[in-house]
């Protein structure tokens, strides 16, 4: 997933807000609520877990897939577009991840 797919992708996820809930998955999980989206994070968390304790590579990829997936509904959902997370991310390369948690105490 490059950049532009992420970004493809948000587009896409905005274009649902003003969809029809029974006409695309995300608009029927915008429709729901933000509970409802933080529940599929969780599951989708769960099955990295599970996938990644099975040990098999495309499993894990695809499970890892749907996780991104359903953080960026709720980045969209929240008002955010995943440039925000990679610039924060972007940030802490180079940086110690020992510096990193130092600098949160402070915060
Ligand atoms: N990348 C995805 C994507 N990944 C996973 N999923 C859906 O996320 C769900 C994963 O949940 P589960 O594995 O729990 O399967 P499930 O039992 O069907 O899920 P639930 O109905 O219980 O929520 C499945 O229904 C998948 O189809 C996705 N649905 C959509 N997209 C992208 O989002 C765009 C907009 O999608 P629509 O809103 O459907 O047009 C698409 O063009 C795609 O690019």
């Amino acid at each position: 997933m490059t950049q532009n797919t992420l970004s493809e992708l948000a587009a896409v996820l905005e274009s649902r807000k003003s969809a029809a809930a029974d006409s695309s998955y995300v608009a029927k999980l915008y429709s729901k609520g933000t509970d409802a989206i933080l529940k599929k994070v969780g599951e989708e968390a769960t099955e990295v877990v599970m996938a990644a304790k099975d040990g098999v590579p495309e499993k894990i990829v695809y499970e890892v897939a749907d996780l991104w997936f359903h953080t960026m509904v709720l980045l969209a959902e929240q008002g955010l577009h995943p440039d925000a997370v990679l610039e924060e991310l972007q940030r802490r390369v180079g940086t110690s991840g020992l510096v990193e948690k130092a600098s949160r105490k402070k915060d």
